[in-house]
């Protein structure tokens, strides 16, 4: 099974910029871990839920599509909703803002159902130096693609860090999907 599906252009430029303006406006949450403890050794960054921000509902039906895409062309789970709110997770190296090795499958009730995890490139790639995404689906670590509108998604099980961010601002987006256990 291939690891990480990848779309380079899955939003342009002005989308992205768009996405982050809007992100601006709204109240952000600090970031908490699946289990809600929070650990600023593991995870350093602001959240904004979109479901709390208007006019966002286009960017949630180009994020379905991706992930219906993906699982049709790759990965094939047995996926039945999108429980959850996307998120922007503001990454800001003043703070250091990272996220260290984790998987995504918590103990919640929509936490420990997540199976497919995407993950948008907001930030312009020349706007921040760090805050690199890797993905470790076996031995082999891969980086994901740092431009801008880049779309990464893979299995909610596989362990993937942010590193720390040097310089400037990192905006990402997440979005999970669900579905019943493995078996
Ligand atoms: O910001 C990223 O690139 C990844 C975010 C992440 O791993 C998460 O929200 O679980
Ligand atoms: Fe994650």
């Amino acid at each position: 099974m291939l690891s990480l599906f990848a779309v380079p252009d899955a939003f342009t430029k002005s989308e992205c910029e768009l996405i982050i303006t809007k992100i601006s406006e709204a109240p952000t949450d600090e970031a908490f871990l699946v289990g809600q403890n929070r650990d600023h050794n593991l995870r350093k960054s602001e959240l904004v839920w979109t479901d709390e921000v208007a006019g966002m509902e286009w960017v949630m039906e180009r994020l379905i599509d991706l992930v219906r895409r993906s699982n049709r062309d790759q990965f094939e789970f047995d996926l039945r909703e999108f429980a959850e709110s996307p998120q922007v997770a503001i990454y800001k190296s003043s703070e250091s803002g990272h996220f260290s090795w984790h998987s995504d499958i918590g103990g919640g009730p929509a936490s420990k159902r997540r199976k497919l995890t995407l993950v948008l490139q907001l930030s312009d790639a020349e706007a921040y130096e760090g805050g690199n995404l890797e993905i470790m689906p076996g031995a082999q670590i891969l980086s994901a693609s740092r431009a801008q509108g880049g779309v990464s998604i893979f299995p909610s099980f596989t362990l993937h860090q942010v590193t720390p961010v040097k310089s400037g601002t990192r905006h990402s987006m997440t979005v999970w999907a669900h579905g019943p256990a493995f078996r």
